[in-house]
C-alpha cells in the first residue's frame, strides 16, 4: 500500500483516485475548494452528488472511503506522498498547443512545499518533453534537500465508462528515465493489475504514445466519416461499410462508427496539438492534419443537411436536439458537437429545444451559453416537447433512448424530418419512419430511405471508366 497524491479533481483526477483507493492510500488536491467538498460530502456520505457525473464514481468513492479524501490544502496534500500524479487540465490555447500552465503551476507548488523523496508523473495529456520540463521547475524551486524523480503515465479512461476502464485497462502505459523509480511505479501498479496489463518505458515515448493512441483513434473515425460522406452520394451504407471492414481482426470494428464528428475534452484538442507540435519539429504529421479537416468537414456537412431542408434562414424554426453531451451519459459539454449544431441552428434563427439523459449536461449547456438565452428550452423528459411545431429532430448523440423512436408521438410534428448525427436508427426503424412521412438524414447512411440510384452509377461508370 502506498501513499498518493493526485492533482487535479476532474474527469481523470477523482475516478482515478476513487480506482486507486481500492489499494493504495490517496488524497485528491485540488486549489477549487467547492469540488474538494463536494468529493469529501460524498466519500462522508453527506450528499450523493458529485461536481462530475461519471457512472460508478459515487460508488467508488463511498466503497473505498477509508482510503480516500480531497484537500485544498497543499500542506496537507503533499504531507507524505511516495507518488503523485498530476492530473491537471492541459486544454488548447489559440494556436492548439496544450496549455502547460496548470502543469508548471503543480510542478512549482509541488518542489515549494514536498518534505519527502517521491515519484511525480505526469497524467494530464502533454507535449513530449513536459516531463523534463516539470523535472527542471522541481529542481529550480526545491526548498528541502530531497530526491524527486519524474515522469509519465498517461490516462487512457473514457468518460461514461471511466470507472470500467480503470478496473480493466487494456494496458497502462508509464515511463521514467530513473530506473529505480520505474521499479517503484511497476511495484505501484502490480498491487492493483496483473502484470501483463503493464507497459513500462522510456519518459518520452510515454508521452508520444497518449498522443498516438488518440490520433490513431480519431484517425479510424474521419476514415469512416470520408466514406460515409462518399456512401451518401452512391448510395451505399456506411454502416454495412464499416461491419464489413471491422470484422477483419487486423482492423477491429471499434471506432469506426461515422458520426457527424468526434468531440469531447480530449479527441479535438489532442489531435491539434500534436499535428502542431510536429509541425514545430518538422515532422509535420499529415494523416493527423488530414483527421482533423475531415472532422470539422463532417459536421459541416451534417449541418448542411438541415439547412438543404429549410434555407439558411430558420427563423420560426423550431428543433428538438437529444443529446446535448459530447457523447452519451456524460455532463460534459466540451468540444460537444450536438452542441455545435445548436449553436449553429439558433444562429440562423431557430429556437432549440433540449434534452438529455443526464441533468448536469443540461446545466452546464445553461451555464457556458447564457448568450443564447431565450432561444433554447431545456427538457426533462425526452418527449415532452414534441408538438406540432416541431419543424425537426436532431440526434445528438448514441444513448440507447433515443434509437428506439416513438413514430406514434413523434407524427404531431409539423417538419417530419429526422436528423440522425450519430446514425444509431436501424434499417426498419428508418422504413417505418419513411412510410409515416418521415425524411431521414444521416453521415452516410440516407440511402436506407431512398432508391439507390442505379441509372447516375451506371451512367457515370460509362462515362469516367470505358475508353
Ligand atoms: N477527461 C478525460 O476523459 C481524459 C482522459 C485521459 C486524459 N485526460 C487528460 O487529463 C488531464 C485532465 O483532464 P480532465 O478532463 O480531468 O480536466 P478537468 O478540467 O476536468 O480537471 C482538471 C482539474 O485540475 C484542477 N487544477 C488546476 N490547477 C491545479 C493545480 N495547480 N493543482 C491541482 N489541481 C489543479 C482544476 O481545478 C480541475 O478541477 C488533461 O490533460 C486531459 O487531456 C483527460
Ligand atoms: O466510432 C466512434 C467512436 C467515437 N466517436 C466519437 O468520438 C468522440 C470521443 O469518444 P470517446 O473516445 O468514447 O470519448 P472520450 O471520453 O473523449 O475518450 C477518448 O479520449 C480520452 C482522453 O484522452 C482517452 O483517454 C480515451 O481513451 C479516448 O477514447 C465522441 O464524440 C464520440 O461520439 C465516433 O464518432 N465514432
Amino acid at each position: 500500500m502506498a501513499n498518493v497524491t493526485i492533482f487535479g479533481a476532474g474527469y481523470v483526477g477523482v475516478p482515478t483516485g476513487a480506482h486507486f483507493a481500492r489499494t493504495h492510500t490517496v488524497t485528491v488536491y485540488d486549489p477549487d475548494a467547492r469540488k474538494v467538498q463536494s468529493i469529501n460530502d460524498v466519500i462522508e456520505k453527506k450528499s450523493d452528488s458529485l461536481h462530475i457525473h461519471e457512472k460508478g464514481l459515487i460508488e467508488l468513492l463511498q466503497e473505498n472511503h477509508e482510503n480516500i479524501h480531497a484537500t485544498s490544502d497543499i500542506l496537507e496534500a503533499l504531507e507524505d506522498p511516495e507518488i503523485i500524479f498530476i492530473a491537471v487540465g492541459t486544454p488548447p490555447n489559440e494556436k492548439g498547443r496544450a496549455n502547460l500552465k496548470y502543469v508548471c503551476a503543480a510542478a512549482e507548488q509541488i518542489a515549494k512545499n514536498i518534505k519527502n523523496d517521491c515519484v511525480v508523473l505526469n497524467k494530464s495529456t502533454v507535449p513530449p518533453g513536459t516531463a523534463y520540463l516539470v523535472k527542471e521547475i522541481i529542481e529550480n524551486n526545491r526548498v528541502n534537500d530531497v530526491k524527486i524523480s519524474v515522469g509519465s503515465c498517461p490516462e487512457f479512461l473514457a468518460e461514461g465508462t471511466a470507472i470500467e476502464d480503470l478496473r480493466t485497462p487494456d494496458r497502462i502505459v508509464y515511463g521514467c528515465d530513473d530506473q529505480d523509480a520505474l521499479d517503484r511505479v511497476t511495484d505501484f501498479f502490480l498491487y492493483l493489475h496483473g502484470k501483463a496489463t503493464l507497459c513500462p518505458m522510456s519518459t518520452v515515448s510515454s508521452e508520444v504514445t497518449k498522443y498516438a493512441a488518440n490520433a490513431l483513434l480519431a484517425t479510424k473515425i474521419s476514415f469512416m466519416n470520408s466514406l460515409a460522406m462518399l456512401c451518401d452520394s452512391i448510395g451505399a451504407n456506411v454502416r454495412e461499410v464499416q461491419d464489413g471492414v471491422g470484422k477483419d481482426t487486423r482492423i477491429g470494428r471499434k471506432f469506426l462508427n461515422a458520426s457527424m464528428g468526434y468531440g469531447g475534452s480530449c479527441f479535438p484538442k489532442d489531435t491539434m496539438a500534436i499535428a502542431e507540435y510536429g509541425q514545430l519539429f518538422k515532422s509535420p504529421l499529415e494523416i493527423i492534419e488530414s483527421t482533423i479537416k475531415v472532422n470539422d468537414k463532417t459536421t459541416n456537412y451534417f449541418t448542411e443537411k438541415i439547412i438543404e431542408t429549410f434555407g439558411s434562414d430558420l427563423s420560426g424554426k423550431n428543433f428538438i436536439v437529444w443529446g446535448i453531451g459530447f457523447k452519451a451519459r456524460t455532463d460534459d459539454l466540451r468540444e460537444s458537437k450536438p452542441v455545435q449544431v445548436a449553436k449553429e441552428l439558433m444562429d440562423r434563427g431557430a429556437h432549440v429545444h433540449i434534452y438529455d439523459t443526464v441533468a448536469g449536461a443540461l446545466t452546464n449547456f445553461v451555464n457556458e451559453n447564457n448568450c443564447y438565452e431565450g432561444k433554447f428550452t431545456l427538457h426533462h423528459e425526452q418527449y415532452e416537447m414534441v408538438s406540432e411545431a416541431i419543424d425537426g429532430l436532431v440526434i445528438g448523440n448514441e444513448h440507447e433512448k433515443f434509437r428506439n423512436l416513438n413514430i406514434k408521438i413523434l407524427k404531431i410534428m409539423r417538419g417530419k424530418h429526422i436528423y440522425d448525427g450519430k446514425n444509431i436508427l436501424n434499417n426498419r426503424l428508418i422504413k417505418d419512419l419513411i412510410a409515416s412521412g418521415f425524411t431521414y438524414k444521416s453521415i452516410g447512411k440516407d440511402s436506407v430511405a431512398s432508391e439507390i440510384e442505379k441509372n447516375k452509377l451506371i451512367s457515370f461508370l460509362k462515362n469516367e471508366y470505358m475508353d
